[in-house]
C-alpha cells in the first residue's frame, strides 16, 4: 500500500501545520523526526500520560460511499492533528492515499492514524483506525476490528441502510464493539434522516436516542461524534504489570527500514532496543523504533498498554509478518492472542506481458507490488499461447482490477489478464485436489471415471433493493444460479418505495463475471450487494477448450457450468472471430467439451498479398504496406498454422462483451 501513500503523506504532512490539539502538540512540522519527542511545547511526549482510562480505540464501519473517509478526515482535523486542505475548491482527503483509490473514490487499505483530544480536562488518545469499504476487501476489516473497542456506524442519510452496511455491523457485534449509529450527509436535500434513523433502529435493534446527524462534508455535529468516542466506547483492557503481549492487525513495506507493523499492545510495554518474539513463526527481532502514526510515523520513546502504533524491526520480508500474530518478549512467552483467519484468494487470473520479452520486468513489478499488498497470491505459470507469466490469486474482482491499475499506473506495464477462475475442489477417488486453473481441470470423460466430483465454492449473498427492482433482482439470481432464496421487508409498515432485502445462495463464478454491473444497470444503480462464503456445493461443471484450425488455445480454456455450456461456447466464438485477423487460408474457431465440438465459426481466407491489384502502381504507398505487414507479423504468435498477435488475447479477455 502504503509506499505510494506514504511518500504523498510526507509530502503534504511536511507542508502543513500541527496545530495544538492538547497542550502537547504545537508548532511546525518538519519532518516525522523532528516530532519525535519535542514538539513546540518544548515538552517530550511521554506515552505514560496515556493510560488506558484515557485511550479509545475505534474503527468507522460503513457501505462503500457513505463517507468514512471523509468523516475521518474531519476527526483528525478537529482534533489537530492535520490541517483542512482543500484543492480547487474540494476537499483533498488524507486517509485515501493510492492513486486508484483517489481515481475510483474507494479505500483500498485500511490506515491507521492517532489522535489527541482535550475533554473534560483530560487529554485523551484517539486512535482511529480506518477501514475499507468494499465487499472484497471484508478481511481487512476484522483485522483492523480486532484492535478495537468500538465502531462508529455510518450510514448515508439519503441511501439508509445498504447490504455492507449490516455484515459490517455484525462483524463488528460479533467482536463485542461499542457501536455508536451515526447518520452522514444530513446537508444534502435527499436526506431523510427520520426516515433512516427508523431504518437503523428496526434493523440493528439500536436505540434511536443513540443515533448522532452529521455532516462529514460540512463538519457539522462532528464534535459529538468525538464526545461520544470518549463518553460511550470503554477503554481497553491491558494490564502493565503482565509480560508483553502485542498484536499484530497490519503491515507495510517501506524501502529503508524494511516492514512496519502496526501492532495494538494487549499487555506490557515495548520500547527500542527490546527482543521480541513472533509466536507464529518463533523468529526472533529487535526492536530498532517504535511509534504513532499521527497520521505520519512520530517516533516515541515507548508503546504502552493499550496503546496503538508501529514498531520498526529487523523483519526483511514482508512474508514474516502475519497479521493477526502475536508479539512477545524474548524469554518470556504468552499464549497467542486469538488471531483471525487469514485473507483467502476467491479469484485467480494469469497475468501475461503484451511482448513476451517483458516478462523479467512483470515478474519484478508483481513481486514489488505484493510487498505492499499481501492477500495476493503469486505463482509462475506458462502458457504455449502467451508465453511466461503468473498466475495470481486475489480476493475478489475488484481487487483484480485495482492490482492491474496499479502495476500499470506504478510500473508501467501493460498486460494480458485471463478470465478469472475461481477454486475449484476437484475430488479424485484417492485425493482432493483444488484446481485454479482451468488447463488443470479434469477432462470431462474422467469426471465419474477417476473423479468422483467437482465441487464449486459459493457465497451467501444479500441484496437490498427498492421494492419496485425486485422481480427483476429474482430474475438476476434465477438466471445466475442462485438458490435457497428468501426476502423480508427492510422499513416496518412503511409507505412509499420500501426496501427489501433478498437472500441467496449463489456461485462465486457466477458472480465474479458480470454480476454486479448486472444488478446495478437492472436496479437503475439502486441496489446494494454483499456476500460471505458458504463453502463448496457439488456441481456439474466441464473444461471448454477453443480449437483454432484444430489445435486447443490452452489460454482460452474455460471452466462452465454444463447447463451454460451452449451459450457460452457460441459467445466466446463469435468474439474470437472479432478479434482474429484471417489468414492465408480458412481457419475453423471452435468451442468444445472433451471431443465434442458445442460452438464454431469459420474465418474465411485472406488474398495472398495485400497489396496485390491495389494502389494502382503507387510503390511507395505499396512498400509501406509491406513494411507493416512485416511489423505485424514480429509481434505474431505462431499457434499451429495460425498467426495471432498478442494484442488479439488482449481485446478477446479485456472486452468480456
Ligand atoms: N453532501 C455530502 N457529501 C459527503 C458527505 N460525506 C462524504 N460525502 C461525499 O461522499 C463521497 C464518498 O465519501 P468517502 O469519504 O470517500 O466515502 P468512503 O465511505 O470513505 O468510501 P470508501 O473509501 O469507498 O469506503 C465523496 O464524494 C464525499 O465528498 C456529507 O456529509 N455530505
Amino acid at each position: 500500500m502504503h509506499t505510494a501513500w506514504r511518500i504523498g503523506c510526507a509530502q503534504l504532512i511536511s507542508e502543513c501545520t500541527i496545530i495544538k490539539s492538547s497542550n502537547i502538540w504545537a508548532g511546525r512540522l518538519f519532518s516525522s523526526s523532528s516530532l519525535s519527542l519535542n514538539v513546540g511545547s518544548k515538552r517530550p511526549l511521554v506515552m505514560e500520560d496515556y493510560p488506558c482510562e484515557v485511550i479509545r480505540n475505534f474503527s468507522i464501519i460503513a457501505h462503500i460511499d457513505h463517507g468514512k473517509s471523509t468523516l475521518a478526515d474531519r476527526l483528525l482535523e478537529l482534533t489537530g492533528t492535520i490541517q483542512r486542505k482543500v484543492t480547487g475548491g474540494k476537499n483533498e482527503q488524507v486517509l485515501d492515499k493510492l492513486k486508484v483509490e483517489r481515481e475510483r473514490g474507494i479505500t483500498v487499505k485500511a490506515q491507521t492514524a492517532s489522535m489527541f483530544h482535550e475533554s473534560m480536562g483530560k487529554n485523551y488518545l484517539l486512535n482511529l483506525i480506518d477501514t475499507p469499504g468494499h465487499v472484497d476487501f471484508a478481511w481487512e476489516v476484522s483485522r483492523s476490528l480486532a484492535a478495537c473497542q468500538g465502531a462508529l456506524l455510518l450510514v448515508d442519510a439519503s441511501q439508509g441502510v445498504q447490504a455492507q452496511s449490516i455484515s459490517v455491523f455484525h462483524n463488528a457485534k460479533e467482536r463485542g464493539l461499542k457501536i455508536i449509529p451515526v447518520l452522514n450527509k444530513i446537508d444534502l436535500p435527499a436526506a431523510q434522516p427520520e426516515r433512516i434513523a427508523a431504518q437503523v433502529q428496526s434493523t440493528f435493534g439500536l436505540d434511536p436516542s443513540e443515533i448522532l446527524y452529521v455532516s462529514a462534508k460540512t463538519g457539522k455535529g462532528i464534535e459529538e461524534v468525538l464526545d461520544a468516542i470518549i463518553k460511550r466506547i470503554p477503554p481497553p483492557v491491558a494490564k502493565a504489570s503482565a509480560p508483553l503481549r502485542a498484536f499484530m492487525f497490519d503491515s507495510f513495506y517501506d524501502k529503508y527500514r524494511g516492514v512496519i507493523s502496526l501492532v495494538n499492545i494487549q499487555d506490557g510495554t515495548l520500547q527500542k532496543g527490546d527482543k521480541i518474539v513472533s509466536c507464529h513463526t518463533r523468529k526472533k527481532y529487535e526492536i530498532m523504533e517504535v511509534g504513532l502514526m499521527h497520521p505520519e510515523e512520530v517516533p516515541t520513546k515507548s508503546l504502552n498498554p493499550g496503546q496503538v502504533g508501529y514498531i520498526a524491526c529487523n523483519m526483511k520480508q514482508s512474508s514474516e509478518a502475519h497479521i493477526g500474530d502475536t508479539i512477545h518478549r524474548l524469554g518470556e512467552p504468552v499464549e497467542a492472542l486469538a488471531g483471525f483467519q487469514p485473507a483467502k484468494a476467491m479469484v485467480f487470473a494469469g497475468v501475461y506481458p503484451i511482448d513476451t520479452s517483458d516478462f523479467p520486468k512483470l515478474e519484478e513489478s508483481i513481486n514489488r507490488l505484493t510487498l505492499t499488498d499481501r492477500s495476493v497470491t503469486v505463482q509462475r505459470e506458462s502458457s504455449s499461447a502467451l508465453g511466461q507469466g503468473c498466475r495470481l490469486g486475489f480476493l475478489g474482482t475488484l481487487h483484480m482490477d485495482v492490482f492491474r491499475q496499479r502495476l500499470e499506473d506504478e510500473y508501467d506495464a501493460n498486460v494480458i489478464i485471463t478470465a478469472p477462475t475461481v477454486p475449484y475442489k476437484v475430488i479424485y477417488r484417492d485425493r482432493e485436489v483444488m484446481v485454479s486453473n482451468p488447463t488443470d481441470f479434469p477432462d470431462i470423460g474422467d469426471i465419474g471415471i477417476r473423479v468422483k466430483e467437482v465441487q464449486e465454492p459459493v457465497v451467501k449473498a444479500s441484496i437490498i433493493v427498492p421494492e419496485e427492482y425486485f422481480g427483476d433482482m429474482m430474475e438476476l439470481c434465477y438466471s445466475h444460479r442462485a438458490e435457497d432464496l428468501d426476502h423480508r421487508y427492510l422499513d416496518s409498515g412503511a409507505a412509499s418505495s420500501s426496501r427489501i432485502m433478498l437472500n441467496a445462495v449463489i456461485p462465486l463464478s457466477e458472480i465474479v463475471t458480470d454480476f454486479f454491473d448486472q444488478l446495478k444497470s437492472r436496479s437503475s444503480g439502486f441496489a446494494s450487494f454483499d456476500y460471505e462464503d458458504a463453502g463448496y456445493r457439488r456441481s456439474d461443471l466441464a473444461k471448454m477448450t477453443f480449437l483454432l484450425n484444430g489445435k486447443p488455445v490452452d489460454a482460452l480454456a474455460l471452466i462452465v457450468h454444463r447447463s451454460q455450456q451452449d451459450s457460452v461456447g457460441r459467445e466466446w466464438v463469435k468474439k474470437l472471430h472479432k478479434v482474429i485477423p484471417r489468414q492465408l487460408f480458412e481457419v475453423p474457431i471452435q468451442a468444445a467439451i472433451g471431443k465434442k465440438v458445442i460452438a464454431r465459426e469459420t474465418l474465411k481466407a485472406m488474398r495472398a498479398d495485400v497489396t496485390a491489384g491495389l494502389y494502382g502502381g503507387h510503390y511507395e504507398r505499396k512498400m509501406k504496406h509491406l513494411e507493416n505487414q512485416k511489423e505485424g507479423k514480429r509481434r505474431m504468435k505462431k499457434l499451429g498454422k495460425v498467426d495471432l498477435p498478442q494484442e488479439a488475447f488482449f481485446d478477446i479477455l479485456s472486452n468480456k462483451k
